[in-house]
């Protein structure tokens, strides 16, 4: 653990947060990051709950992650994919900062582990994935690309949101467009960012990302949502290996991405679209989606069906009792 780590900020439940608009009580902590934790907070006086991000402010520090967040949020404005900024602030004494943000329900890893199977079911997978690049296509759209996608950084919406997903955790973004809205010009190598799971083969390599490695993340998030047996390099930590693993499954192994799956053909043609862009490509997100929306259709399913977590009892009571019956 680095010194910054042991530095995070540990709030009680209780602990009262001021800032210039509201005062904010911890309900509880929601998950703790690299940077910092997320906290359950009430306004004491509306008594509206929303999701409180806090990072210590440390001096040594080049990056702030939730500066950056901020700033990405701000850009977006009201896209309905992302958090609204309720508040935010600093506290100089204490030394931190944090943000409030509009309340979401579980992750996507969290929404799959409680399926029986682990999986989603392959409408919900294939629609849950959706909305997750229409995300990216409005971050990207703002000059900026993810660079760590994963089911971690997604969320479902509350209550009538359920529908609706989210997505959360800015902090490695990097622009990849210049002020004239340029593309900028790629550097010769590139530190290792992002989890190595879902890290596209640029990333592996050491070269400049820009959105079609979002894309291919994208779509190793879309796989992990759907294939029984997961990505064919989860139980793998040594990032040489899982570039290996992830290269060699562009070759012979290609079959081992869609275990299990019966319908492959469209999602095949999905990574052959990514797998031929290159750094400086726009990316035809539409091209995507029709695919997508395809691969549910051949299969008779609706792509914007009710998602597996929508349906009261989802074993009992869907359409697609189990996800080892998927197409
Ligand atoms: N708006 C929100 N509403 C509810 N829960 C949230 C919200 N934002 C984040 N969380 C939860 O808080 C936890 C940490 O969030 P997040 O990943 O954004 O933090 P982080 O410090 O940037 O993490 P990391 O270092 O892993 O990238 C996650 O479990 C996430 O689901």
């Amino acid at each position: 653990m680095s010194d910054e780590e042991e530095e995070d900020v540990n709030f009680k439940p209780g602990t009262e947060i001021s800032s210039t608009k509201a005062n904010y009580t911890v309900v509880r902590l929601l998950g703790e990051g690299g940077f910092g934790a997320v906290y359950l907070v009430q306004d004491n006086k509306s008594k509206k709950q929303s999701a409180m991000k806090v990072e210590r402010k440390i001096e040594k520090r080049k990056h702030s992650k939730l500066k950056m967040e901020i700033a990405i949020l701000k850009l977006v404005g009201s896209g309905k994919h992302f958090t609204q900024i309720v508040d935010r602030g600093k506290k100089d004494k204490e030394g931190f900062f944090f943000l409030v943000m509009e309340l979401v329900g579980k992750s996507l890893a969290d929404l799959k582990a409680d399926r029986p199977d682990k999986v989603f079911s392959f409408a919900t997978g294939l629609g849950v994935s959706c909305q997750c690049l229409e995300a990216v296509e409005e971050l990207h759209k703002t000059g900026f690309i993810h660079r760590d996608l994963k089911p971690q950084n997604y969320a479902c919406g509350l209550d009538e949101k359920r529908h609706n997903i989210y997505i959360l955790d800015f902090g490695i973004a990097r622009k990849y467009l210049n002020t004239k809205n340029e593309l900028k010009t790629p550097r010769e190598t590139v530190g290792f960012k992002g989890t190595v799971r879902f890290a596209p083969i640029a990333c592996h390599r050491n070269t400049e990302m820009g959105p079609k490695d979002d894309c291919e993340s994208w779509f190793y998030l879309l796989l992990d949502l759907i294939v029984p047996s997961g990505l064919p390099w989860r139980k793998l930590s040594d990032k040489h290996e899982v570039l290996k693993e992830k290269e060699e499954c562009r070759k012979d192994k290609r079959s081992s991405l869609f275990a299990g799956l019966r319908q492959t053909d469209y999602l095949s043609k999905v990574l052959d679209y990514i797998d031929g862009r290159a750094y400086q490509d726009r990316v035809d997100y539409q091209f995507i989606y029709k695919n997508l929306a395809e691969a549910c259709k051949v299969c008779n399913l609706d792509i914007d069906s009710p998602y597996d977590w929508e349906l009261q009892k989802p074993e009992k009571t869907s359409k697609e009792p189990t996800s080892s019956k998927m197409p």
